[in-house]
């Protein structure tokens, strides 16, 4: 399947200047939505997956579908203020702005191999700062698997040493 036909390009997302990639497109297509689950399950299964992390709010959307197919758990990073029990926090760079990610403390059992899933690369702030919230928890992470990396501003420096998974780049 040609996935990139899916995705809507917003040429100039309002006030933030950017060229935004749009994956709702994917998203309200059932064929599209579940070819883009397969593809990341698959690679989950490579890497050996116990547990998915995502960031909100893109990465739910991308990281359930595929935990479920895994039937395996998974556990939500989100924005501070959000999880309502005790957890641990990085701050990170994006894009467009800059902000903290937070994970509960619990959420990872040491030496889980975890799959961290996002809609979407970029400057790689958000994946990152994952990344180190796994590892403070004592998660191994197995890989890193996005619908899209934009190859332009470098996220994957950001993820040397790890296998990364990107199913379109531009
Ligand atoms: O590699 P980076 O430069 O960090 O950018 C990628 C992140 O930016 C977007 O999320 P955003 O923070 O806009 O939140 P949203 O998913 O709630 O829209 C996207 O879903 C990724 O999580
Ligand atoms: N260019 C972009 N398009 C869609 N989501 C993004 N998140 C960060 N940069 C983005």
């Amino acid at each position: 399947m040609d996935l990139k036909s899916f995705v809507t390009i917003v040429p100039d997302y309002p006030k933030k200047g950017i060229s935004f990639k749009d994956i709702t497109t994917i998203m309200d297509n059932g064929e599209a939505y579940k070819y883009a689950t397969d593809k990341i399950v698959e690679f989950a299964k490579e890497v050996g997956t116990d547990i998915i992390v995502g960031p909100e709010a893109r990465g739910f959307i991308i990281g359930c579908p595929v935990a479920y197919a895994l039937e395996v758990g998974f556990a939500p990073v989100r924005k501070p203020g959000k999880l309502p029990r005790e957890t641990i926090s990085v701050e990170y760079d994006l894009e467009y702005g800059k902000d903290s990610l937070t994970i509960h403390n619990d959420a990872i059992k040491p030496g889980q191999r975890v799959l961290i899933v996002d809609d979407l690369l970029a400057t790689g702030g958000t994946v990152g700062a994952t990344v180190e919230l796994v590892e403070k928890l004592g998660g191994v992470v197995a890989g890193c698997a996005f619908l899209i990396e934009l190859s332009y501003l470098n996220g994957r420096e950001k993820l040397e040493g790890y296998k990364v998974q990107s199913l379109m780049t531009y």
